[in-house]
This record gives structure tokens, sequence and C-alpha cells, in this order.
């Protein structure tokens, strides 16, 4: 019969997927006790999705059950002391105390991250071209490039030379959005000279991040698709602790080294109480502009699904890499609007479809 100790010992090999800490070292797992052959103990989790969180009580679950003599678990949900509320709005990092509310943008009707692990995976093309196909569709969208650092979508909807009007004065101001391609747009890129470095520190990005969500006269959207710089750094949280979201969506390359930087970006996105709507694959395979039938699977492949079916979320869309891409993001028409019958186009118009059939109504 196993005792308390190996219990706990059990127990402190489940760890929290984002920060590979073990549960109990995070204070989540708290009270464990042995009643004949049931274990007991509390879970208090900070405000994760539901998947994750089931994920967590599943592997303490099993853990227990792997000792002799244990044969039946008790799991006492409890809410994390400070915490959010489980399963209420549903932000909040353990132990981290009470965290405002989300606030959402008025008239803007859904919010959807466009993310990905690393740079250079494609993560503006895809939110520019999905915002541009869901605007194709019928739908009232609008851009955020939160990506502060290197803002590319100005140039990839061929507006980096306009410059958003501005009327009020500190807390009352209010941005005009570029209109484009059938899209409202803000971005850092529209606000800064061409090749003037952003040198930032985290509260003062926090602060333009937020005034692009909510001193921007966004007017009535039926969605707003936001593009986030790389990585799980401020602009991820503030974001995701800011305004209520209908989820993120995760761009990644086939390759295996994007693929452990998009695990983590995932794992942020759940441990924030966001939930993850999809895996977008690009660059899935190389179409040769003079052999449109030959396939090169440059990056290798497998990795968007594997992600997908490791994290229990679909896998939205493959896109291949291909010339009409890249050239109509450089030349500021993007190529749902370009090359709409290009096998890209097609895929970002189904990835739309998706999307909103799945999350977003029509006002
Ligand atoms: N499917 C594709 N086919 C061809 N070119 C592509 C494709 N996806 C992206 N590109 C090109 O790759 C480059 C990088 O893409 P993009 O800027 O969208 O990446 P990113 O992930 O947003 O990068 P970063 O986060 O570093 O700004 C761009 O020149 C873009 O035109």
């Amino acid at each position: 019969m196993a005792s308390v100790e190996q219990a706990q010992a059990a127990l402190n090999a489940v760890q929290d997927a984002g920060s590979g800490r073990s549960l109990i070292e995070l204070g989540w797992i708290q009270q464990t006790r042995l009643v004949d052959d049931r274990a007991l103990f509390r879970l208090a989790l900070p405000g994760f999705a539901q998947s994750q969180r089931d994920r967590i009580a599943a592997e303490a679950k099993a853990a227990l059950l792997a000792l002799e003599g244990i044969n039946d678990v008790q799991i006492e949900l409890e809410q994390p002391s400070g915490g959010a509320p489980i399963g209420a709005a549903g932000h909040g990092a353990g132990g981290q105390g009470q965290l405002p509310e989300r606030q959402a943008i008025p008239g803007v009707r859904q919010v959807i991250a466009v993310s990905s692990g690393k740079g250079g995976v494609g993560k503006s093309t895809v939110a520019v071209n999905l915002a541009c196909a869901l605007a194709a569709s019928g739908l009232k969208v609008g851009l955020l490039d939160a990506d502060i650092y290197g803002p590319n979508a100005p140039t990839m909807l061929g507006v980096a030379d306009r410059t958003p009007e501005v009327s009020g004065e500190g807390a009352q101001q209010l941005m005009t959005p570029i209109e484009t391609c059938g899209i409202a747009m803000v971005s850092m890129g529209l606000l800064i000279q061409e090749n003037q470095p952003v040198i930032w520190r985290g509260p003062m990005l926090n602060g333009i991040i937020r005034q692009f969500l909510y001193q921007v006269a966004w007017g009535e959207r039926d969605v707003l698709i936001v593009d986030l710089p790389p990585g799980t750094g401020d602009a991820q949280l503030t974001i995701a602790q800011a305004v209520p979201m209908a989820g993120a969506i995760i761009v990644t390359t086939p390759q295996l080294v994007s693929l452990a930087d998009a695990r983590r970006g995932l794992a942020m996105f759940l441990q924030m109480g966001v939930d993850v709507l999809g895996v977008v694959e690009n660059m899935s395979v190389f179409i040769p502009p003079d052999a449109p039938d030959k396939r090169y699977a440059l990056f290798g492949s497998g990795g968007g699904s594997r992600l997908a079916e490791e994290a229990g979320v679909p896998l939205l869309a493959e896109l291949p890499l291909e010339m009409p891409v890249r050239e109509g993001g450089d030349a500021g028409r993007p190529v749902v609007l370009s090359h709409p019958e290009s096998i890209s186009a097609r895929g970002f118009l189904a990835l739309a479809r998706q999307l909103s059939a799945a999350h977003l109504v029509p006002a």
C-alpha cells in the first residue's frame, strides 16, 4: 500500500507544460491524503482553458493510479487563492493575485489573435490574408498589427506611406484606422518613420497596445484580427489579459525547431485561459512557379498536424510556399486579392470560411 509521501512524490513528477515546473512546487496540488484505496487531493489551478485543466487532472490521476494499492482518485477543484475563479473570464497566472477584468472593445464582436513561436514563419502573411479573406466573405474586419518592433502589415497591405488621423488629447485621444483592402487597420508601422528603430520597455509597449485596442475608432467589427509579435513576451501577455478573445491561431512551419517554439506559444495561451482555435501550417510544401504540379517538402512534413494532435486542437490549414504569396506581400496586395485562384489564396479563403462558421456570426 502506497504512503502519502509516495503519492506526493508521484504528483511531484506531474509538470505544467508551460513552465516545466512541478504542480506541487507551483502550489496547484494541495492536501494530498489517502483513505483506504482512495487518493484525494485538492487541485487549485489558475484560469486555464478547460482542455488544459482536464489534461492536468488526468495526468495527476494517472500518476496516482500507477501506485500500488491505489484504485480510485478523487479530485477537489479549488479556486486559487487571490486568482480569478476557475472557468470564469479565465485569466490569471498562478498565485499572482487578482488581475483586472478583461474589457471588451466597444463595437468589436470577436477578437482572434494570430501568433507564432518564432519569427519568419509567415504569421503576418497569415494574419493579413486571413483578414482580407474574411472581409471578402462580407464580414466587417479590423486588423491590429501588434508586432510593435517589426510591423510588416502596412507594407503587406500597401499603406506604409499613410498616417492615421488622431483626434483629442491624452486619454481622450482617438485614432482613425486606415481603410484598405476592405479592412480597417492600425500598426506601429504607420506611426514611425521607416527604418526608425523602436526601443521600448515593457510598460510602454503595454501602453501602446492598450491604445491600439481601446483608443482606436474601430467602429462596428464582426472580428478584429490581432497580428502578435513572435514568441511569448509582453505583447502576448498584455493582449491575453486585456481583452476577451474567441481564441488564438498558432502559425508554424513543418520544421522541428519551429515546432518547439510553437509548443511554448500554445502552452502560454492555454495557461492564460485563452482558447487555441487551431494550428496553421505555413510553407508546408514548395510549389515551383515553373513546375506547378511538383511539390517539395523544403521544411520537412507533418509538423503542423503533430502539434495540433498533441494539443487536441484542429489543424486548420496547410498552406504552400508559393511565389505569389511573397510577391503579394512585397507589393502590398495580399495573395487572396492578387491571385485569388492560387492554391495559397484558396487555402486562406477556406481557413476564413472555417473560422467564420465556427466562431463568427455577422451582425
Ligand atoms: N506561404 C508563403 N509562400 C511564400 N512566401 C511566404 C509564405 N509565407 C510567408 N512568406 C514570406 O516569408 C516572409 C516572412 O513572412 P512573414 O513576415 O509573414 O513572417 P512572420 O512570421 O510574421 O515574421 P516576423 O514575425 O519575423 O515578422 C515574407 O517575405 C513573406 O512574404
